[in-house]
C-alpha cells in the first residue's frame, strides 16, 4: 500500500505559498490508517516507551492510536489555555512572531521515556519546542516520530541532538 496516495496536497493553505499535506483522506480509510500506524510503530521498534506525546491537533490522531498499541500513556501538548490543570509552557520562534505550547506539569515524571509524535515535520520549530517541554519535566526524548517530513526545510539541522524518524519524506 502506498500511503502517499492517501495524502492530499492543498495549495496555499492556510496561507499563500504553503503546500498543505492533508491527512483527512488517510483518516477516512481504515485500512490505510492501520497501515500508517504499523509503519509508525516500525520506526519505534521494541524500545521501552512510557508515553507518546502528541502535538495539537493533528498529532492527536495517530498519537493516541500509537499509545494504545504500545500500551502506554498518551499526553497531549496543546495551544495556550486549553489544558485545564497546571501547565508548563514553551515559547518558540515562528517566521514572523512566536508561538507557545503547553503540557500538563504532572503528565511526565522524571526519567520517563517519551516519543513525540506529529503528522508533519516542517521547519522543526514545533517539535523542538515540545522536546524542550518534555525535558523541562525531566522526561527523556527517545524519538521524534512523524508521518511526513518536509526534508527541504532542513529541520534535522535544528534538531541534531534528537532521533528523528519519518514514514514519508518529501
Ligand atoms: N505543509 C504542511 N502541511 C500540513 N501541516 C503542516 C505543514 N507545515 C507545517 N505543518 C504543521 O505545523 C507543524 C510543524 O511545523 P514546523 O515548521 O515544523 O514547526 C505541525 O504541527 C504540522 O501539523
Ligand atoms: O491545525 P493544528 O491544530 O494541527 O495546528 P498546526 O497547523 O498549527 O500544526
Amino acid at each position: 500500500m502506498q500511503l502517499t496516495e492517501y495524502i492530499r496536497d492543498i495549495q496555499d493553505f492556510p496561507k499563500p505559498g504553503i503546500l498543505f499535506k492533508d491527512i483527512t483522506p488517510l483518516l477516512s480509510n481504515p485500512e490505510a490508517t492501520a497501515h500508517a500506524v504499523e509503519k509508525l510503530l516500525e520506526k519505534i521498534g521494541d524500545q521501552q516507551v512510557d508515553a507518546i506525546v502528541g502535538i495539537e491537533s493533528r498529532g492527536f490522531f495517530f498519537g493516541t492510536l500509537l499509545a494504545q498499541k504500545l500500551n502506554c500513556a498518551f499526553i497531549p501538548v496543546r495551544k495556550p489555555n486549553k489544558l485545564p490543570a497546571q501547565t508548563t509552557s514553551q515559547t518558540y520562534a515562528l517566521e514572523y512572531g512566536e508561538d507557545t505550547l503547553e503540557i500538563h506539569t504532572d503528565a511526565i515524571k522524571k526519567g520517563d521515556k517519551v516519543v513525540i509524535h506529529d503528522d508533519v515535520l516542517a521547519t522543526g520549530g514545533t517539535a523542538n519546542a515540545v522536546c524542550k517541554l518534555v525535558e523541562k519535566l525531566g522526561g527523556e526524548v527517545m524519538q521524534c516520530n512523524f508521518l511526513m517530513e518536509l526534508s527541504f526545510l532542513e529541520a534535522r539541522k535544528k534538531m541534531e541532538n534528537y532521533n528523528i524518524q519519518s514514514v514519508i519524506t518529501y
